[in-house]
């Protein structure tokens, strides 16, 4: 059987994905198995959106947007449960009908400030940005629109040290950074410059003294994200930036996943560049920003030349629609940060306690220190992409890269020492402002009776159950 066992895990190596939905799909022929959540995901997903659709939550909210996220007609047959909130968020409906205007009458150049056909679009967008300042207590002036939080990222990691070049040479980063800042660092190096990529502990976490240690007297840039999109672990933002500010270094934190969701305030934190995302706050996709503090001021080098737009950090014509959009989003992220953070926390709690009560299951990243909204689980014994597979009736994603053309585990359960195998198993849950609690129950329900009946196909759950020690067996090696 070891045997077997062996060869099967050699060409699992190669051919996983495929494997994986194999064996599920065979397994839903070969076991006679009555699940109460039922694995035929054309019936569960109809029997879902039917059962919201007549449910008293969605009918006494009216028009919202989960009328959208469960429209039948996208071509994909019915959509499944949205549970991806780090991938991007819902459109608030609130934020479309700011926005509808810029495509009739309001569609003036921002720019344009010889008549009123600018000056009102400019006003608009001078609203936003007051609305995305306000956030995290920035000055008005200390906003620049992006087209997303990864150009901004771009601007950050290679603008200021290319402004700075002549005498600082160095700049120090995390290796679990999204990959934009990884990719924008490594870009650097290739320009001349030193990265550290500082390693995290078991839970996530940046080590303070590690970081101090770290930083030399050509260091110009200190970049650590604020919530980390893959297991939700917030680093101390606060205590990086008295580091940074002390040794006059400065420093940059990619809040894509953190604004509007805890709490940041630019000058206590001592923050000087900041990075945003529209999209990951029930705004428009395609906008985002960056802060650059003016006191002291920080001095970066434009990536896009052309009219000197945005203080000339980033010329072109901005899109009205989508600034105003955004700027909505962030007004709403303010004026109801409390209503949703007690929301997405009780919800979180719910479906962190339900997933936690199967056996073998463990969350990913540090329990204190984390954004609720982003749950990462491993299910041990059970493959990640299989999972995923078996629950096409929720929008979910795997903390694994398996679902792209790479059959790399995640780099950041890595960096966490996790190993290939708990890595391969992990899904990462996103909880937002409109989902329910109804749907959270529905998901816990669903993946533990898929669990259990991947389980059972599995001969290393086989063994576990019979007592055998998995450690105790000497794989062979490929
Ligand atoms: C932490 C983090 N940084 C940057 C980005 C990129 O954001 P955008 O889609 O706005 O370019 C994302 C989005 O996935 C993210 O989660
Ligand atoms: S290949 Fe299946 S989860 Fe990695």
């Amino acid at each position: 059987m070891l045997r077997s066992i062996t060869r099967s895990l050699t060409v699992r190596q190669r051919y996983l994905p495929r494997l994986c939905y194999r064996s599920y799909a065979s397994a839903k022929v070969a076991f006679d198995v009555k699940l109460e959540t039922p694995t035929d995901i054309e019936t569960a997903t109809r029997e879902q959106a039917q059962a919201r659709s007549n449910s008293e939550d969605v009918i006494a909210s009216g028009t919202t947007a989960l009328n959208h996220a469960y429209r039948e007609n996208s071509g994909f047959g019915t959509r499944p449960i949205y549970l991806d909130m780090q991938a991007t968020t819902p459109t608030d409906p609130r934020v479309l009908d700011t926005m509808l205007k810029f495509y009739t009458g309001l569609y003036g150049n921002p720019h344009s400030n010889t008549h009123s056909y600018g000056w009102e679009t400019n006003k608009e967008v001078e609203n936003a940005r007051k609305h995305i300042a306000s956030v995290i207590n920035a000055d008005v002036k200390e906003i620049i629109f992006t087209s997303g939080a990864t150009e901004s990222n771009n601007m950050v990691l290679k603008g200021v040290p290319r402004f700075y070049k002549k005498t600082k040479k160095h700049i120090i980063t995390t290796r679990t950074e999204h990959k934009c800042v990884l990719e924008a660092a490594r870009a650097m190096k290739n320009e001349g410059f030193e990265v550290t990529f500082l390693n995290v502990d078991e839970q996530g976490l940046v080590d303070l003294k590690d970081l101090e240690a770290a930083i030399r007297p050509d260091t110009c840039l200190v970049s650590v994200m604020a919530v980390n999109n893959e297991i939700g672990v917030m680093q101390p933002i606060k205590e990086i930036g008295a580091i940074c500010r002390k040794h006059k270094v400065y420093f940059h934190t990619d809040a894509a996943q953190a604004y509007g969701k805890i709490p940041i305030d630019v000058n206590e934190m001592n923050i000087d560049l900041l990075s945003i995302s529209s999209h990951k706050i029930y705004g428009p996709k395609g906008i985002g920003a960056v802060y650059v503090r003016r006191r002291p001021r920080v001095r970066l080098d434009p990536i896009i030349s052309g009219g000197g737009q945005e203080r000339g950090l980033r010329s072109g014509t901005l899109a009205p629609s989508l600034v105003a959009g955004f700027g909505e989003a962030a007004r709403l992220v303010k004026e109801e940060y409390e209503t949703d953070i007690e929301h997405i926390q009780r919800l979180s709690e719910r479906l962190t306690k339900g997933l936690l009560s199967i056996e073998h299951t463990s969350l990913n990243g540090s329990s204190d220190h984390r954004y609720p909204g982003c749950i990462n689980v491993s299910f041990a014994y059970v493959e990640g992409e299989s999972l995923l597979m078996a629950l096409r009736d929720i929008a979910l994603s795997s903390g694994s890269a398996c679902t792209s053309a790479s059959l790399e585990p995640s780099y950041v359960l890595h960096a966490l020492g996790k190993d290939d195998a708990l890595a391969h198993s992990s899904i990462r849950f996103g909880i937002g402002r409109f989902t329910t609690e109804e749907e959270v129950d529905y998901v816990i329900k669903a993946i533990k009776e898929r669990v259990e009946f991947l389980r059972e196909l599995s001969p290393l759950w086989e063994m576990v159950k019979e007592g055998i020690d998995l450690n105790s067996i000497e794989w062979s090696g490929h």
